[in-house]
């Protein structure tokens, strides 16, 4: 007898996979996700139970088919709004029938109004040369809608593809920079990894790398084995060797999914769109297009005819043409914005890729967008921010001085986190030995990744994005790597003598303090006349004196002796450009969270920055 897939019976008899799942719970049957397999009998059983429910006239659908049906029936399509497909995840089961009219099992009566689905967003990751681009590429050919005339193919780091089963949003900016970039600053912007796998090549360092970020980042993951059509691909060694990451593949019993794919020939495409949309369904992704905007920057980039183009992902709620956005302590206004394909629209619901215009200055990735009513709000919000900024170093500072005055330094249960790399197998699995056992109640020792040989980018990536150590035996990191770990500010550590990469682990284990921030001057500024703006309120026209002036520093404001105001630079304006800082001996319009500037006040500027300690 043969076994057959949850989510396939349940299309085959026109019902959504929560019913089926709640059908197999009332069975006791087990199973791990609904593209789990179950028997023949339980197949007849569940097709019983069906049919009696359709009897009594409780579960069939109004446009379902008899649930005996044998043909196969196609997957119910859902709204071009809706994205995840249409069957019920198990979770929202109970309140969403008035949005899912095929909803074969929702209870009648919703007990609230639920939000809309929303589609999934996806980002591709795997090591090189294992058909990432391909994949994509097949993917963004086959599947998105061919453009409108006279349209510019713009890259914008996202693009939407258009299954049978709603719409997909592929994040297309190398899989480990948007993954690892973004997430550093805390915003999480892709629902689903697929790590591609080749089928001749099986698992490779940046292969585990990916699947540590998307681990890390608690990201539900979709193994595709591509290249399966080359005559030395080998399926089967790939998912002997996840095995030995833990990760155990459908078919041998585990929960992970895999899906054999070429991106040559397309072959098992469709099957990985699927599998796509039923993880996102069992995500149960959902956001209100009516609700507050927020959204994440996927990256962004000078254009020099157009100026600043960023392109942002609507997470939630709508953008629109002429809102004003925040992002960190910056604004802008929405002049323009473009889809994915390079249409220009008006605007854009959650999970909807959209290239701005309308920034001065080019967001970083993964910078959470926010929206103001109007430049007022937007000023006013950054304004907040620099203030709670600045609250929070000081408290900061103030809460550890008052604490290790009272009591000295403070234990408290930390987790270190490390990525460990050493010249051989042997090594590895000595130091992790000896990590093993120096774990503590108080401290949690988390190796995010260990392998063989040099540091990669990669490496440093996800140690940035996990605040991790990379400790290094017996081999070093290449210039190139060291200088992405500055930039970064990750240290790489390397040792010849495994106990001294220990003595190490146990300084970290000791406890890196929290930073402390010390006030440091940056220039002054003579204001030599007020001008009256109807917008943005005074702006002190001044002359810069000594050092130089930055947007967002702290400003002390003199009158002759006395200090009259101490806030923040909220705009820095030369002519009428905004412009980050000014240097001495030029002349700047100086915008503060103040109103009452007058001429003859002198402006001096610092900024708090963290102090290495001893
Ligand atoms: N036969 C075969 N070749 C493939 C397939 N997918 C990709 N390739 C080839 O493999 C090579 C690498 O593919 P890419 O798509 O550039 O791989 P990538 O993972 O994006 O590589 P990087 O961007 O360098 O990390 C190219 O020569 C592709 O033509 C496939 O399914 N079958």
């Amino acid at each position: 007898m043969s076994k057959v897939r949850i989510y396939t019976l349940a299309r085959d008899l026109g019902v959504d996979n929560n019913k089926m799942l709640e059908i197999l719970d009332g069975l006791g049957v087990s199973y791990k996700s609904v593209s789990s397999t179950i028997e023949e009998d339980t197949v007849e059983l569940i097709k019983q139970i069906l049919e009696e429910e359709a009897a009594a006239g409780t579960a069939a659908p109004a446009d379902s088919a008899p649930v005996q049906a044998s043909a196969p029936q196609a997957a119910p399509t859902q709204p071009e709004t809706q994205a995840a497909s249409a069957p019920q995840p198990q979770a929202a089961a109970t309140a969403t029938a008035e949005r899912e009219p095929v909803a074969a099992s929702a209870p009648a009566a919703p007990s609230a109004p639920e939000l809309p689905h929303r589609a999934p967003v996806v980002t591709i990751m795997g090591h090189v040369d294992h058909g990432k681009t391909s994949l994509l590429d097949y993917i963004r050919k086959t599947k998105v809608a061919a453009k409108e005339a006279g349209g510019i193919t713009q890259h914008v780091g996202a693009f939407e593809a258009r299954t049978s089963k709603g719409k997909v949003v592929f994040i297309d900016t190398p899989g480990h920079e948007a993954f690892t970039t973004i997430r550093a600053r805390g915003a999480n912007v892709a629902d689903i990894a697929i790590i591609v796998i080749a089928a001749d090549d099986s698992l490779m360092p940046q292969t585990r790398e990916a699947i540590a970020h998307a681990q890390a980042a608690k990201v539900p993951m979709i193994v595709a084995i591509n290249k399966i059509d080359l005559p030395q691909a080998d399926p089967e060694r790939v998912k002997t060797d996840l095995t030995q990451l833990n990760l155990v593949p459908e078919e041998y019993g585990g929960d992970l999914i895999v899906v054999p794919v070429s991106a040559r020939t397309g072959e098992g495409v469709e099957d990985l769109l699927e599998y796509i949309s039923l993880t996102a369904e069992l995500e149960d992704l959902r956001a209100d297009p009516k609700g507050e905007f927020s959204g994440v920057i996927i990256e962004s980039r000078v254009d020099r005819q157009a100026g600043v183009l960023a392109t942002v992902m609507v997470q939630e709620g709508t953008l629109r043409v002429g809102d004003f956005l925040v992002v960190g302590e910056n604004y802008g206004k929405i002049k323009a914005m473009t889809d994915s394909n390079g249409g220009r629209i008006k605007e854009a619901g959650p999970s909807t890729p959209v290239q701005v215009l309308g920034f001065s200055e080019a967001p970083a990735s993964g910078e959470k967008v926010f929206s103001a009513k109007n430049e007022h709000a937007a000023r006013e919000l950054i304004a907040q921010r620099v203030s709670d900024r600045r609250d929070a170093e000081a408290a900061r500072t103030q809460r550890r001085r008052t604490l290790e005055e009272m009591m000295g330094p403070i234990g408290e249960t930390r987790t270190v986190n490390l990525i460990l790399r050493a010249d051989t197998q042997g090594s590895l699995e000595a130091i992790q030995g000896i990590l093993a056992k120096k774990e503590t109640e108080d401290v949690k020792l988390n190796v995010l990744l260990s392998g063989i040989g040099s540091p990669t980018e990669g490496d440093v990536l996800l140690a940035s994005t996990a605040d991790a150590t990379i400790l290094c035996f017996s081999v070093t990191a290449s210039g190139g790597v060291k200088k992405v770990a500055d930039t970064k500010g990750i240290e790489i550590k390397t040792f010849r003598i495994i106990y001294e990469l220990i003595d190490e682990v146990d300084r970290l284990i000791k406890g890196n303090l929290e930073p402390v921030f010390e006030e440091r001057y940056l220039g002054r500024a003579e204001v030599r006349m007020v001008i009256r703006h109807p917008k943005s309120g005074n702006i002190a026209g001044s002359y810069v004196t000594d050092g130089l002036l930055r947007r967002n520093a702290r400003a002390k404001v003199t009158r002759g002796r006395q200090v009259v105001y101490e806030g923040t630079i909220v705009g820095l304006k030369r002519f009428k450009d905004d412009v980050r800082e000014v240097q001495t001996g030029y002349e700047c319009g100086i915008n503060l969270d103040w109103n009452d500037v007058t001429e003859g006040d002198i402006i001096e500027a610092s900024e708090m920055v963290e102090v290495t300690q001893a």
